[in-house]
């Protein structure tokens, strides 16, 4: 059928290019993270008022943990700071938010505040946003597994019983309740998933802009949507 998916349902975005941006305006890489923070929530709201439901954002991987000291507090700060600062937006525009990844190495003061968002918005339907922080696609994967191991091991389930669905309901994104991502938006050039959403990400339009994290505005989600609906169209010819 023609137009089908016309609109993505879910948009994932790997937010990439905050230090080049910065670095060519001569300014610090804090300044750059600044203002990619700032991108994270005027994104979500162009996304939400074109009618996607759902946007996942890799906003700190397992791998971010190697940057200088001082540059990891600077961003631990940074999501603290916004998530405070968008509490009200979120609560009025009634977005649920999920945090995915592991939470043990995360300051006690954003850990609270991430509990926080997420008790006040979790029976919110119809929007969802999820901000993936020190997510690990492999890792993801690998604790699902363990899951329906166990539940094998104590006979909740058989062997048989392990199927995409099943596996997906263990998966941290709980596919069950999000789809998964129709599109996933990569800035700053870079080709790569870099442990992103590995399972979740099978069938995903993968789309690669050469425009930085920072600048990534409402006029760089419109051409990315157009690309996307010019794939879709590719696709509704296939079927
Ligand atoms: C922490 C991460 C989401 C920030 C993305 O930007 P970046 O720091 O990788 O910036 P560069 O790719 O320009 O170095
Ligand atoms: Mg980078």
């Amino acid at each position: 059928k023609r137009g089908r998916n016309i609109m993505p349902k879910h948009v994932a975005v790997i937010l990439d290019g905050n230090r080049r941006w910065a670095e060519k305006r001569g300014l610090g890489t804090s300044e750059g993270h600044e203002a990619g923070a700032r991108r994270l929530m005027e994104n979500a709201k162009d996304c939400f008022a074109m009618g996607t439901n759902t946007i996942s954002l890799f906003a700190f991987s397992t791998e971010n943990w190697e940057r200088p000291e001082d540059e990891v507090k600077c961003l631990m700060a940074l999501f603290e700071k916004y998530l405070a600062s968008d509490m009200p937006y979120l609560r009025s525009d009634k977005i649920k938010i999920s945090v995915i990844g592991n939470r043990t190495k995360l300051p006690e003061s954003l850990l609270g505040l991430i509990e926080e968002v997420e008790e006040a918005t979790k029976s919110y339907e119809g929007k969802n946003l999820i901000i993936a922080i020190d997510y690990s696609g492999r890792y993801d994967i690998l604790q699902a597994c363990k899951s329906l191991a166990n539940k094998v091991k104590d006979g909740l389930i058989q062997v048989e019983d392990i199927n995409e669905k099943a596996m997906e309901k263990e998966l941290l994104t709980k596919c069950s309740e999000f789809p998964n991502p129709d599109l996933l938006i990569r800035t700053s050039g870079e080709q790569r998933i870099s442990n992103f959403f590995l399972w979740q990400s099978a069938y995903t339009e993968l789309y690669f802009p050469t425009v930085l994290w920072p600048d990534f505005g409402e006029a760089e989600y419109l051409e990315a949507l157009t690309w996307y609906q010019q794939r879709q169209r590719r696709f509704g010819r296939r079927v």
